[in-house]
């Protein structure tokens, strides 16, 4: 009993513990490859951000001459209005439209949208302004870089003049461009709430009514403290676009456009087959980082996104990348590669835990076969004689009054001898059974050796372990055993019966004995019948 109890492992203890420490070492690995990621992912987004700042590099140098052209202008305008002796005649404004033929410099009048950020009522006088862009119409075709950046340069007057430059197409753009109902003129931009620090920025206007786009690089114009108009070069989105596609260097795997300061498109994407169109919240969002920072990153579930802004043109460049499009990027490469030992390791803790967490069961079963094998008779399932007295040595301190039965079939070995052993068999199991029906769930049944039986009744006298010995007889008797070769067996039993009330200071071996001595008795007086007391009791 001890041996076996002694190597008795709590199956479903033991099993949890396992399941315990798989559990920890895969959160513990999970949380190592996620730290992992998390390296890449930081290293993927220091790329990209890196890639993102050497186009805006590049954009910048580009754009740095047409900004700095358009600054020059600026100051040499608002120089020129200021200059009380600023050479040449004034003439009158309607003189100078007549001159249109010779100077291609002064547009038509337009018409603008008076109450859209257009006054009538400006202080300045309109010869001021024709002061200006006289002095500076020279310097007109300087200003445009037509190698690197074709475009074009343009004034226009908030009291509703237009003067234009030198391309007849752009102005006849820029004149439709300016329609009373548009609502994206680029006035809004340069006025002095959303410009207070009167910065150059760049904006896209889109032509009503025609296929072209101009990108706006402009300069809200101020005269003694008052806004009096803009002065811009005109680049065809065509231009920019190509510009956009010269600062990419090498294969990319992002696509990248430009942006105006309010998250408009300025050019179309490029990297074309690569574009993720950003929806209004996405840009939004973009738009409230960029208030904080001049760039950065997010990620819209699968497509990751950096900004940033092109200094000094208030313009932003946006890189989409899909997760597609990254894995075949190196950081990419190396998260698909983490992701994949992370699967294989977690398949291969799942079949480790598998496989210990089986053989922990078919160890546990085994340890319970042997168990029971230790404590009953495989031929008949009953208890056998180390199982019947430990069972019943547990028993007896809990029941002081109990009986025992000691049972022997009746010439057992004829039965061997004239059918076999098997047949023997047979009958030894045929008779278990019908013991076992004539007994309560609490006795206890045991197969002491050969055909002996021993039968424990807890909380029995002596008087009612009789009548259970009685209902066995009997149950034996007419249960008769039909063989498989057609034999019918009639199986008796000789029944000893003692008492535990009988002699109170027996030990339980004690009064097996007696019962032992009780059943020779009976098998002495012709078999098949109960002994107690050593008085024959017939039935
Ligand atoms: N088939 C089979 N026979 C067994 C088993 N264990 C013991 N025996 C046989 O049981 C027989 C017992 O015979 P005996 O002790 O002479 O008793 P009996 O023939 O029943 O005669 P009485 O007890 O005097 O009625 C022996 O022949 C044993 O070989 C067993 O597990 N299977």
């Amino acid at each position: 009993m001890a041996l076996a109890n002694r190597f008795h492992l709590p199956l479903e203890k033991t099993l949890r513990v396992i399941h315990l420490c798989f559990i920890f070492v895969f959160l513990l690995t999970t949380f190592l490859f996620w730290q992992q990621g998390k390296l890449f992912n930081q290293g993927y987004r220091t790329s990209q951000l890196s890639h993102l700042e050497s186009v805006v590099a590049r954009l910048e140098s580009r754009a740095k001459y047409t900004m700095d052209s358009l600054r020059y202008l600026q100051r040499i305008f608002i120089d020129a209005m200021d200059d009380p002796l600023f050479p040449g005649s004034v003439r009158a404004f309607s003189e100078i439209i007549d001159q249109q033929g010779s100077a291609p410099l002064w547009g038509s009048e337009l018409p603008l949208p008076l109450k859209a950020g257009f006054s009538p009522n400006i202080a300045s006088p309109a010869k001021y302004e024709l002061h200006a862009l006289r002095k500076i119409q020279d310097f007109f075709p300087l200003a445009g870089d037509a190698k690197n950046l074709p475009a074009d340069i343009y004034y226009i007057s908030r009291q509703g003049k237009y003067i234009a430059s030198l391309s007849p197409e752009i102005n006849s753009l820029l004149v439709r461009s300016y329609h009373p109902r548009s609502k994206e003129g680029i006035f809004i931009l340069a006025s002095p709430l959303l410009n207070p620090q009167r910065q150059p920025f760049w904006t896209r206007q889109n032509i009503a009514r025609a296929q072209h786009t101009l990108i706006n690089s402009a300069v809200p114009i101020d005269f003694h403290g008052e806004w009096i108009g803009l002065l811009g070069i005109a680049i065809t989105g065509e231009n920019i676009t190509t510009l956009l596609n010269d600062s990419l260097s090498g294969q990319t795997q992002s696509a990248y456009q430009l942006f105006d300061g309010r998250l408009h498109p300025l050019t179309a994407a490029a990297g074309e087959l690569n574009h993720v169109k950003l929806t209004a919240a996405q840009l939004a969002l973009i738009s409230k980082k960029l208030a904080a920072s001049a760039q950065g990153t997010l990620r819209f579930w699968h497509v990751y996104v950096t900004f940033g802004m092109i200094p000094g043109t208030q313009s932003v460049l946006i890189s989409t990348q899909t997760l597609r499009q990254g894995l075949h990027e190196d950081f990419g490469h190396f998260s698909a590669l983490l992701v994949m030992m992370w699967v294989i390791f977690v398949l291969l803790l799942w079949a480790s835990h598998r496989m210990i967490c089986r053989l922990v069961r078919n160890m546990g079963t085994l340890q319970r076969e042997m168990h029971w094998h230790a404590y009953h008779d495989p031929l008949t399932s009953a208890r056998n004689r180390r199982g019947f007295f430990e069972k019943t040595a547990q028993l007896s301190p809990r029941y002081k009054d109990y009986t025992l039965i000691q049972i022997d079939l009746d010439r057992f070995k004829k039965v061997n001898d004239s059918f076999g052993h098997q047949a023997g068999d047979s009958v030894l199991v045929h008779a278990t059974q019908y013991i076992q029906q004539a007994i309560r769930s609490k006795d206890v049944l045991g197969r002491l050796g050969g055909e002996e039986f021993c039968v424990y009744l807890p909380d029995t006298h002596l008087e009612a372990g009789i009548a259970v010995a009685v209902r066995i007889k009997k149950q034996l008797e007419f249960s008769p055993l039909a063989l498989s070769n057609g034999s019918v067996l009639t199986i008796t039993a000789s029944l000893g019966v003692a008492a535990h009330s009988e002699h109170p200071h027996y030990s339980l071996e004690q009064i097996q004995s007696l019962a032992d001595e009780r059943l020779y008795r009976a098998k002495l007086r012709g078999r098949n019948q109960v002994c107690a007391d050593g008085e024959e009791t017939q039935a």
